[in-house]
Order: structure tokens, then C-alpha cells, then sequence
């Protein structure tokens, strides 16, 4: 099934880690805000219908996009966590999504994903458990003391890193985030809430290049990551 998919881009954060003046999505990456080109990478592929933008409370910087390469860019209001940011997002979703319809997460702070990481995921064919983008681990693991110790190796085997995007069955994932909040649960993405809700979502290698800028220094290696990617 080739039905073009809507994607739920949290972009709600503070970007705390960074430390800048204003939320890192809206922070210069390659001469423009970082999350216009997260935006960009997602309307401009194929099999993406619509964008929604998750907000945060008094966002001043949102510079109101409603097109993008032809693909409509709804917004709504994020909440506290990512978690809860998602779940706005996928309730406020149009109707022609159906409860039925896959959708895919993308978080605004990973400006590098590659179109190609992307169809792969959507080449799935839409599993009943959802999939997600990620990574095998490849460095050695290790637990860490309160001082900054190493305290254990912990097992690698069956190891991966999570990245977005991620892709699920609206009502399903909503109906997991929903379970997930009622139970206190901050899950740290969708697939855990998934997980959590019985489903076993597949696992799709990416390009590990897909990074979240999550501090300063991560702008210079997602700026030279996009100027390799022209
Ligand atoms: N309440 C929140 C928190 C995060 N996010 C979004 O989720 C993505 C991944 O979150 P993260 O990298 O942790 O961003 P921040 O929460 O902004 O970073 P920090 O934890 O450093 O404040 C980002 O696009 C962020 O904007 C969101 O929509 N709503
Ligand atoms: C969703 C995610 O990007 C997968 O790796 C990650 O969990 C987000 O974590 P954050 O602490 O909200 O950045």
C-alpha cells in the first residue's frame, strides 16, 4: 500500500541541552532555522502527505509555514514531555486519517535524515507492530557510578539506538501514548509505548548520520552532514 502518510513532528522542546537564547528547532543550522530543514527533508518526499507541527506554548518563532512542496503544514499545542507533544499531535491529526492509517513521528531535531531512510521504513509494509528507523549498537557499553565510573559492561548482542522516524497505526498509537500517561509512564519514544501496549515494532537499520542535535556541538556535525547530503 502506497498511500501517502501524514508525519507528527515534535517540535514543543526548550532545547535545555543547548543552552541558546531561544528553543534549538528555531536556532541557525547551514544559515536557516534547524527545523525548516526537518520539514523540508519530510514534504519533499514522495509518500508524505501533510506535516503536523507540534508546538510549544507561546512559540514566537514558528515563522507559520502552511504549504510546503504542496503538502499542507497543520500546527496544534505540545504539552510537557515529547511523549505528550506526540500525542496532541496524533489526536489532532485531520479526519482522513482513519484510526486505521499508519502515521509516522519525526522529531524536528533530526534535520538529516535521508529520503531514502525514510522509504525503506514506509517499504515495511506497514506491519502490523509498527517499525522505527534505528541503528545496531556499535560501541562497547558501559554503565556508569554516580562519579562518573565505569561500573559494568553491559551486553551489546541485540542492541540498537532508536531514532525517528517512527510509524504506527494512529488509533493504536494513541491509544498506547493514552495508557502509557494514564499510567505515569514517560515513555521516551513511541515505539516504548508500543511496546508497552504488546505490539513488537520492526526495526529498520538507518543511516546512523540521522542525528538528534541535542547539543551546540551537534550543529556543526548536522551543518557538514547537510552540506554533504546537497
Ligand atoms: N515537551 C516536548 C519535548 C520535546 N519535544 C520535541 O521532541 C524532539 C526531541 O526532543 P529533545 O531532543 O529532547 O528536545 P528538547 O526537549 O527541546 O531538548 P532538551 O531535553 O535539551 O530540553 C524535539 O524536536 C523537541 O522539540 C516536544 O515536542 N515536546
Ligand atoms: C525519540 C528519540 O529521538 C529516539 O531516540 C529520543 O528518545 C528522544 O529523546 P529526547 O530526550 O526527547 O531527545
Amino acid at each position: 500500500m502506497n498511500a501517502p502518510l501524514w508525519c507528527v513532528v515534535p517540535a514543543a522542546g526548550r532545547g535545555t541541552r543547548v543552552g541558546g537564547s531561544i528553543p534549538k528547532q528555531y536556532l541557525p543550522l547551514a544559515g536557516r532555522p534547524l527545523i525548516l530543514h526537518t520539514l523540508e527533508r519530510l514534504a519533499s518526499h514522495p509518500r508524505i502527505a501533510g506535516l503536523m507541527v507540534v508546538l510549544g506554548d507561546n512559540d514566537a518563532h514558528w515563522p507559520g509555514a502552511d504549504l510546503l512542496y504542496g503538502k499542507p503544514v497543520l500546527t496544534t499545542l505540545g504539552g510537557a514531555e515529547r511523549c505528550d507533544s506526540v500525542l496532541a499531535g496524533v489526536r489532532a491529526l485531520p479526519p482522513e486519517v482513519s484510526d486505521d492509517g499508519f502515521v509516522l513521528v519525526h522529531d524536528a531535531a533530526r534535520p538529516c535524515v535521508r529520503e531514502g531512510d525514510i522509504t525503506r521504513l514506509l517499504d515495511l509494509g506497514m506491519p502490523a507492530g509498527g517499525g522505527l528507523l534505528g541503528a545496531p549498537l556499535r560501541d562497547t557499553l558501559k554503565r556508569a557510578d554516580d562519579a562518573g565510573r565505569s561500573e559494568v559492561t553491559e551486553p551489546r548482542d541485540h542492541r540498537w539506538r532508536a531514532f525517528t522516524p517512527q510509524m504506527f497505526r494512529r488509533g493504536e498509537l494513541s491509544a498506547a501514548l493514552q495508557v502509557a500517561y494514564a499510567a505515569g509512564v514517560t515513555v521516551s519514544d513511541e515505539a516504548m509505548a508500543m511496546e508497552r501496549a504488546g505490539f513488537a515494532p520492526l526495526l529498520v537499520e538507518g543511516a546512523e548520520d540521522n542525528i538528534k542535535v541535542t547539543t551546540a556541538t551537534d550543529f556543526a556535525l548536522a551543518e557538514f552532514l547537510l552540506s554533504r547530503m546537497k
